[in-house]
This record gives C-alpha cells, structure tokens and sequence, in this order.
C-alpha cells in the first residue's frame, strides 16, 4: 500500500463506523418511539377516509389537513395542491381532496427522492365481519387492527418517523426528501394525472428518484418490488322498468334487468380473458428466469405467474340488486353490474376499453332484450415495470441486509398504484416500490392490520434506505 492508499481506507473505514454508529442511534430512537408511532397511527385510522363515499369526502379533506400539519412541524415547505372537482354519475360535482406536496432540505448538493403515498381508504363496516371497529386501532398480539392500517397509512407514517428521526437526533438528511400524499388512491387517484403533468417542470422538476410504499411483502422475508398491474374498472348499467316491480304481480311479464346482468356477466370467463389475451399482446405465460430464482422459488410458480404476468377479472358488486338479509319479493328496475380488469405490460386501457364495451354489447345485443344497456370505464390505471439492474434496487437490497440481514425477495404486485406509470411516463424518474406491508395484512378485506415489526421495522428500513440512496452515484 502506498501512503496516499492507506490514508484513503483509513478515512472510509472512519466515514462507514460514523455512518453505522448513527444507524444505531436511528434504530434506537425508532424503537423508543414507538409507542408514539402507534397512538399517531391510532388518531390517522380513527379518521374514516374512505375515498369511494362521497359523504365521507370530509373526511378525506380532514385527513388531508391532518398529513399536512404533521409534514408542517417537520418544517417541511408545505402546499395543498388544488388538483379540481370530481364529476359524480349523476352529473353534479364536488371537490377532489386537495394533494398534500412537501419538501424537507434544499441542498443542491445531495440528492432529492420523492415518496408517494395515499391517506384514503377503502369502505370498511364492522358488520362486514371484522372482529373490531375498522376505526378503532385495535392492538391484538402485536397486530394493529384498523382499516388503511397497512394500506398505506402506517407506510406513509413511517416515512414522516424516519425524516423526523433524522431531525430530532440532528443527524444530517442524507437526501432532500419531497412527499406527495394524495386522498383517491383507492378511486383510481382521480386528478393525481393531470396535477403531475401540471407540476412535472416544478415540483418534480429537482427529484431523482421516486419511492412508493404502498404494497406488501410476499412471504415473511422482506422483498422490494418491481412491477404492478393495471386496472380499468367499468359500470354495466342495465335499465328496465321505470321502478322496481312485484315479482308476483309481473314475474314472466317483463324481461328482468337483472337477468340481464347476470347473462351478460357470466360470459366473461368462457370469454372476455380469452378475448383480452389474444388482442392485447400481454407477457408470456410463465414467470421469467429471474422470477424463478431462488427465494421466490419456494412460491407455486403458476401461481405467481397468474398474480403478476396475467391479465384477469374480477366482478365486484352489483348496485341497485336487492342485497339486505330478510327476503324481498323485487323485480330491481336499475342495476349497475362492477367489475374491473387487472392488466399486464403491452396492455393499453383505452383498448381494453374498445375490446370490453363491444363485446358486451354483442353479448347484449344477441339477448334481444328490450331493456338498456351503458357500459363506461371509471378507472383505467396502466401497468408499471421496473429495471431491477438500477442502483437503485442496489441500495434496497443493501438496506434490507442492514435491517433484517437477509436478501429480499424480488416481487411484482399483482394489485395496482394508479399514478405509478404516470410519474414513469411523464417525469422519466426511477421509481423503487419499498413496501413494508406483510404478506397477511388482509388489504381491502375485513380485519386489516400492519404488525408492529413490520410498521417499527420498516421504520428502520427506510432510514437505512435514505443513507444507500445518497450513495448512488448522479445519473
Ligand atoms: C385502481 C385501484 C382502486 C387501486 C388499488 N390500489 C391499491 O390497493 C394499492 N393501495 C387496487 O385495487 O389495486
């Protein structure tokens, strides 16, 4: 060695002790906060932001206002962006909640990440069948029972934790950190488009790579994920009589909307997948080379193939049906048939669109039903698929070994996170998925929950996360 070299590795090893003391010191204060973290999650779950139910808009705004307060005594520079009305099917309209953006550090000489995450949620009732009030935080062996507990508002709470960390033990941000926090994610983030085309040459105008944590591991072992599926979700309303009817009185006299419905609905197995597979051009069928290493070996390859490389439907709901318990002898006049399509790369929404409303249409069409068909597309959310080769994915890995000191699992989603494409497409950045949601959180269904290990942990995660991503080298 010569002298100079010597002086050079002495001085990194120094820079890496400093670096993996302060670790420590993070992980430390993480862990002794954490009773802290769950009584904040506990009053943002106690807010029903439900996104799909325009009653609850409120709500939403209220949520909203509560992120922007938090980020605001983070001395974060806070804005609530107005991204406009939402239009209802009846024509009226009222105001998208407003998109929380926010900036923490503005040196020129580090690096800027911006996470994304969303505060609403999907409906939940206690009567669905959850064992707990869905607003009530509920803590059952070291579970936290509640709904967005885990999609996405402990994700979004851990980020805040880690930059206030950082802060509050006066440990230098690695990176300028920026935050966009919408309220309709669930809905398809209505409006969240539009406002990053808007802001693209402003806001996004300094950030290098974008962070989403808004999705789950596949197993117990941590993983970082690099695709999700589309989704366009239609309403098939079919309208018959101008009110509902006595079955008795006109059962065998009229052709039912609902029997209409139904039949138009059921040829979507025998049809609309095949359909769909062979006039979008999606992925092949099995799961690629990578896909197949190990760990995620361990997984029924078909299976995974069929959540991630495949398009699929799913029928949701039917409005209008008759769906209380008791038995109602009713002839439904209106019934609006739910249902969306999750899809894969090569697959365009608008030609899903094409493809989904004609063949109902022909379906409709052969019945020679004297009732009305409207076929309309709500959502149409476009696929999303990483390059794992980025540096970015490097430095993942490199702070999932540092918390959890194994390698993670390489996944994609088989759900969907509407903007993500878009902030692909319209700022060019790289995006890192980074969840820390477990396998079993129960997203969308009754008795959601995120674990302690998971929300503390993942904590830890993304402050380690901060640190490798200031390593990566400018593009
Ligand atoms: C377009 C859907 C409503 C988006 C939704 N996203 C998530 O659950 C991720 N938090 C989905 O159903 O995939």
């Amino acid at each position: 060695f010569s002298f100079q070299l010597w002086c050079v590795l002495v001085l990194f090893l120094s820079w890496s002790e400093v670096h993996n003391f302060q670790f420590e010191e993070l992980a430390q204060y993480i862990d002794s906060h954490q009773e802290q973290y769950v009584e904040t999650l506990r009053e943002w779950i106690a807010i029903e932001s439900d996104s799909s139910d325009v009653q609850r808009r409120a709500d939403v705004q209220r949520m909203m206002s509560v992120t922007a307060e938090k980020l605001r005594k983070m001395q974060g520079n806070v804005e609530m962006v107005d991204i406009g009305l939402q239009q209802l099917p009846d024509g009226t309209t009222i105001p998208l909640p407003k998109v929380v953006t926010a900036q923490v550090g503005s040196d020129p000489s580090k690096l800027t990440v911006c996470v994304y995450g969303h505060v609403d949620v999907q409906p939940a009732k206690k009567e669905d069948g959850w064992a707990t009030d869905p607003y009530n935080l509920t803590d059952i062996k070291g579970n936290l029972y509640g709904r967005g507990a885990s999609d996405n508002k402990a994700p979004v709470l851990a980020w805040l934790h880690t930059v206030e960390a950082y802060q509050s033990l006066s440990i230098d941000l690695p990176v300028n950190v920026k935050f966009i926090i919408e309220g309709m994610e669930e809905t398809g983030s209505n409006g969240l488009d539009a406002m990053v085309e808007a802001h693209n040459e402003t806001f996004f105008s300094d950030v290098d790579y974008i962070i989403i944590s808004d999705c789950g591991w596949l197993s117990r072992r941590p993983a970082l994920t690099y695709g999700t599926r589309g989704n366009c979700y239609f309403f098939a309303e079919v309208v018959g009589p101008n009110k509902d009817l006595h079955s008795g009185v006109f059962g065998g006299t009229v052709i039912e909307p609902m029997t209409d419905l139904i039949g138009i609905l059921g040829t979507f197995h025998s049809n609309i997948c095949l359909y769909i597979h062979f006039s979008g051009s999606p992925e092949p069928a099995l799961v690629s080379t990578e896909e197949r290493e190990p760990p995620v070996v361990s997984h029924h390859e078909g299976v995974l193939a069929r959540r991630w490389r495949h398009p699929t439907v799913s029928i949701h709901g039917i409005e209008g049906a008759f769906s209380a318990s008791g038995s109602k002898t009713v002839i439904p006049a209106k019934v609006t048939g739910k249902f969306s399509i999750r899809q894969v790369p090569n697959m365009d929404p608008k030609e899903v669109e094409k493809q989904v409303c004609s063949h109902l249409e022909d379906v409709f069409a052969k019945r020679g039903s004297p009732n009305k068909l409207k076929v309309s597309m709500v959502i149409g959310a476009k696929p999303w698929l990483a390059d794992i080769q980025h540096p970015l994915y490097e430095a993942g890995k490199a702070a999932v070994q540092k918390v959890f000191k194994v390698e993670p699992d390489m996944i994609r989603e088989g759900g969907t996170i509407p903007v993500a494409r878009t902030f692909q497409d319209v700022t060019g950045k790289s995006i890192i998925m980074l969840p820390i949601g477990g396998f079993d959180d129960g997203l969308h269904s009754q008795n959601e929950k995120i674990s302690r290990y998971n929300y503390i942990e993942g904590t830890k995660l993304f402050a380690a996360f901060l640190h490798e991503v200031s390593q990566i080298k400018r593009d």
